[in-house]
């Protein structure tokens, strides 16, 4: 008789779609699917999505796994999540969602972390290892309660974006320790939520949802979710983890010594760190890691994919992305003379200022379409190495960069991080960063393997490197050289149009 198949499913919740990877003891990729949703921008600094969106996507993607990819339900015996951090769904007595989520790309908050760094300083940073910055949880939470007070009054508890999921699928409500770093509500060194700081700002503490590891078993599908997506009540449900450290997971970034680059929606560059004592002073973003007990820092570019993806949106909508992004690839280095800043939704890293915006300098009526999307993508990965800059103010070294993320589908843009970065790149063989991490986050969970490590030698297996050329690595140096210079130069018109911009609405 045939044995019967076992699998774990790696849901990714990004911003511009769910994913979902069945993977086998080997960690084999033996399906996937995918199921996008919209992004709601109604007012500048807005970003919103309705948590529904999110439940229905992943129901379906799963659903897919079944009626199509033939995975049967009792054969998934392990489901764990990567989800897009920091985003704010509040939810009343009943368990049911208030209001859209507010979400990490969200910039409406200025006020809001005003008013924390006034009231707590540097001790903020202190305890929860981050500065106050617009995307985060905690200056969301604040905003509700100012602004929509009938809202705040029936709000009983929040969740983040992977979690509330989770909570449909099990009935429980929990959050991970590396997505609860990333409400700045969390106390790093004691690892728990901070009475401090609920207690300055007003925040019950039960509103704050239980704590778990990501590799702990958060419950099983209960019943009425089984009826609802086909699932079976036996599968298992794991914590999971915030997207970039479940793509750490996902991308073997489990020494100091490499770091990882992920393009997608946003852009980040994250390093694993042992402890929870290293000091960016709030330069970076410090954050529990999905491997229980330790860290990861990391700076965040809010508009890296998000850029292309408007930019096609807008002047390129009928193409074929991989056959844009390849045309932009044979325009010359430089993009005949276009430089862009992907401050397109304001930025995070390192400049803190939801009102920048971002800008083309140096258009030419020689220039076309292509230069124009070679100028974004180089741009996109300039932003990266201003990160990488504080890596090395602090003195801090690696030898390998693990590109994940949709940019890491081109083996130009591959090619350009490593030239830009001045760094080798590695890709994975199947790019599935965030997904993977999540599925090998339940494949520990379900005890397959005793630890995240013993599974990385299973389920992670790196591609092509990518070696930096000197020559065009030097010709980079000299254009960056500019391109670090546009902030500054632009930021007082910036905020000039902002203030305009608002006075109008
Ligand atoms: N063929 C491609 N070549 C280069 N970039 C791509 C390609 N396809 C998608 N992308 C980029 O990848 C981004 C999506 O990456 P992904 O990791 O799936 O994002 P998220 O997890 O935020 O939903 C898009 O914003 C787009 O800019
Ligand atoms: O805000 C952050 C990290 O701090 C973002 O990285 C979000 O977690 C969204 O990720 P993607 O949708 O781009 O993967």
């Amino acid at each position: 008789m045939k044995e019967m198949n076992e699998y774990v499913i790696g849901v990714d919740l990004g911003t511009s779609a769910v994913k979902v990877s069945a993977m086998d003891h080997d960690g084999k990729i033996i399906a996937q699917q995918s199921y996008g949703y919209d992004l709601h921008q109604p007012h500048p600094g807005y970003s919103e999505q309705d948590p529904r969106d999110w439940l229905y996507g992943t129901t379906i993607a799963i659903d897919r796994l079944i009626l199509r990819d033939g995975i049967k339900a009792e054969e998934i015996k392990g489901i764990s999540f990567s989800g897009q951090m920091h985003g704010l769904v509040l939810l009343d007595a009943d368990g049911q969602v208030l209001r859209p989520a507010m979400l990490w790309n969200d910039t409406r908050t200025t006020k809001q972390c005003e008013e924390i760094k006034t009231a707590m300083g540097d001790k903020f940073i202190d305890i929860t290892g981050n500065r106050a910055l617009e995307g985060f949880t905690l200056p969301k939470l604040l905003w509700v309660k100012e602004n929509e007070p009938e809202i705040w009054a029936k709000a009983k508890s929040f969740l983040l974006p992977k979690d509330y999921v989770r909570y449909v699928m099990t009935g429980k409500q929990a959050i991970d320790y590396s997505d609860a770093t990333g409400t700045v509500l969390f106390d790093i060194k004691k690892n728990a939520w901070s009475k401090e700081i609920c207690d300055t700002f007003d925040i019950p503490e039960s509103m704050c949802p239980s704590l778990i590891r990501s590799i702990d078993e958060a419950g099983t599908i209960t019943d009425s979710y089984a009826m609802f997506s086909g699932l079976k009540t036996t599968t298992k449900v794991f914590g999971g983890g915030g997207d970039n450290a479940c793509g750490a997971v996902g991308a073997g970034i489990l020494k100091p010594n490499m770091v990882m680059s992920s393009i997608g929606t946003s852009g980040v560059i994250l390093k694993y760190e042992p402890d929870a004592n290293v000091d960016y002073h709030g330069a970076l973003q410090y954050e529990c890691h999905a491997i229980p007990d330790t860290y990861y820092s990391m700076g965040v570019t809010l508009a890296a994919g998000h850029s292309l993806n408007w930019f096609k949106h807008t002047f390129a909508k009928d193409e074929d992305f991989t056959e844009m992004v390849n045309r932009a690839a044979k325009r010359p280095l430089g993009a005949n003379g276009l430089i862009f800043t992907p401050y397109i939704v304001g930025e995070r890293t390192p400049y803190a200022d939801a009102d920048i915006r971002g800008s083309f300098i140096g258009v030419d009526s020689m220039q076309n379409k292509y230069d124009f999307v070679r100028a974004v993508i180089e741009g996109i990965t300039f932003s990266f190495r201003d990160i990488l800059n504080i890596y090395d103010q602090h003195g801090q070294d690696f030898d390998t960069v693990v590109a994940i993320g949709g940019g890491a589908k081109s083996d130009f843009w591959l090619q350009l991080q490593a030239d830009i970065f001045n760094k080798k790149v590695v890709s994975l063989t199947n790019e599935q960063g965030p997904g993977l991490g999540a599925a090998m986050l339940a494949a520990v969970g379900l005890g397959w393997f005793n630890s995240l490590q013993d599974c990385a030698k299973k389920f992670v297996h790196f591609g092509k490197a990518y070696e930096p050329q000197p020559e065009t690595v030097k010709k980079y140096d000299e254009l960056y050289k500019i391109y670090h210079q546009i902030y500054d130069q632009t930021k007082g018109l910036s905020h000039q149009i902002m203030k305009l911009r608002n006075s109008w609405d």
